[in-house]
């Protein structure tokens, strides 16, 4: 199959007093691991910090110590008409950028309020660039938040309880405005409804991506007696309670109501988690998946019959390089398309286990997990960086990989208002429908 694509990490990001655990080099590492041959990052920059300034920081961090090739998101974190200029340079040629992240969570560090949001979201439709948002009421969270610490609740579950199904649904339907837009990691089913109710309502591409942690485990780990164990599994939005929730996520992916899965992949080690320690909102946010992303979809919806391997490969991969414009050079196996590809062994067994992944975090949310189905060979631009199980690859050997504007399944795809055929009446529920439902034809 293709090499795997994760439009989803965060290697060497600091955020909330601490930084990730996985470098651009061992990330990229346990990537190509994984059968990951390629990556989207990004840059996130301070409220008030140059957009190109950071974009210049990552390129500083990544090049030179990637293993695979990489791209980079840029985030949106305050607004201005500097900022607006950056994004029009950032979309260049020469910087190769088509892809902005906003926050609607995390107040005073990366949130904009709703005008600066649509004004960044109008800025994407004008540059033909993507609009991604991070899908949570940032307000609803911050007063929930203040409410809980003040009963005492202070531990792992708070993060949860301060923000549930309903918080990050409302937000996925708020950033559903009329324009193209890709929601990352979306990590619950109230959070698809909402997804596909906005379908029925607009014609334009509404991308939904959802993560390995997703998919490989739930929020069942916060009520763990043990911090460090709760704390792991700390990320937002957060991993649900609901026990269906896995399953129901996989179903979404196969069914196309859900486009990709990425990793998210925001690794801290136990060091750093401890500054959580009596105040859950000090938790740094992130965990583990940039490794086991693919071994975990396969094990939870192929070998379950959920989803067949074509699929496997279009959420893992093909997707998104349609998505992010990079298709056919990356996400398929083809004459002159680059030579990322796997040999996936689908009997090879193993055990996820922190004390022999590659990844550098001391904690994998994947512990004990057995897998049927990994990778046997990794070849990732003609070098073969997984041979049989030995891992041989080459710092450095990856190289930054520009995302060009104006994807054609985001802004040749959508359908006008009136062209559109009338939209199956919205469904209840995300039940699994065989003729498909409207999202992109991807
Ligand atoms: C900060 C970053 C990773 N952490 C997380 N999702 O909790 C994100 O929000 O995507
Ligand atoms: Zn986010
Ligand atoms: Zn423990
Ligand atoms: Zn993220």
């Amino acid at each position: 199959m293709p090499g795997g694509i994760d439009p989803h990490t965060h290697f060497e990001l600091e955020m909330m007093g601490a930084k990730c655990a996985d470098d651009f080099y061992k990330g990229t590492r346990a990537a190509v691991a994984g059968g990951t041959t390629c990556v989207i990052d990004f840059v996130l920059p301070q409220k008030g910090q140059s957009l190109l300034e950071a974009y210049n920081n990552w390129r500083e961090k990544a090049d030179g110590k990637v293993c695979c090739d990489y791209g980079l998101h840029v985030g949106v974190t305050w607004w201005s008409p500097a900022v607006k200029k950056e994004m029009q340079q950032l979309t260049s040629e020469q910087y190769g950028v088509n892809s902005f992240k906003m926050f609607m969570a995390y107040k005073d560090a990366w949130m904009l309020d709703d005008y600066d949001l649509y004004c960044a979201m109008e800025t994407c439709a004008e540059l033909k660039a993507l609009p991604q948002v991070h899908a949570e009421n940032g307000h609803i969270i911050a007063r929930n938040t203040e409410k809980l610490l003040a009963k005492g609740v202070t531990g792992p579950e708070g993060h949860q309880l301060s923000r549930d199904e309903e918080v990050e649904a409302e937000a996925v339907n708020r950033a559903c405005a009329g324009a193209p837009l890709y929601i990352v990691h979306m990590m619950s089913k109230s959070a698809v409804r909402a997804l596909q109710l906005a379908r029925t309502r607009q014609r334009h591409a509404l991308i939904g991506e959802t993560l390995a942690a997703t998919v490989g485990t739930d929020g069942t780990h916060y009520g763990n007696a043990c911090f460090r164990h709760a704390a792991a599994h700390v990320l937002s939005p957060p991993l649900r309670p609901d026990p269906s929730t896995p399953q129901a996520m996989c179903e979404a992916l196969a069914d196309d109501h859900l486009q990709l899965i990425g990793s998210d992949n925001c690794t801290f080690h136990e060091k750093d988690k401890q500054l959580g320690k009596g105040n859950f909102s000090k938790i740094p946010n992130g965990v583990n998946g940039v490794e086991d992303r693919m071994a975990i979809l396969w094990q939870k919806a192929v070998n379950t019959g959920i989803m067949d391997p074509c699929r496997f490969v279009a959420v893992t991969s093909s997707n998104a390089a349609k998505v992010f414009n990079i298709w056919p050079q990356k996400g398929r196996i083809a004459v002159n398309s680059d030579a990322d590809i796997v040999v996936w062994d689908p009997k090879l067994e193993r055990t996820i286990s922190a004390a022999n992944h590659k990844q550098a975090v001391d904690f994998n949310i994947f512990e004990g997990q057995h897998v049927v189905g990994s990778p046997q060979y990794v070849v990732v631009n003609g070098r073969v960086c997984l041979d049989d199980g030995e891992l041989r690859v080459v710092e450095g050997f990856g190289k930054f990989l520009k995302t060009p504007v104006e994807s054609p399944l985001i802004y040749d795809g959508h359908q006008s208002q009136e062209e559109a055929p009338h939209r199956p009446e919205f469904l209840e529920a995300p039940v699994r429908v065989t003729n498909g439902t409207p999202s992109p034809d991807l």
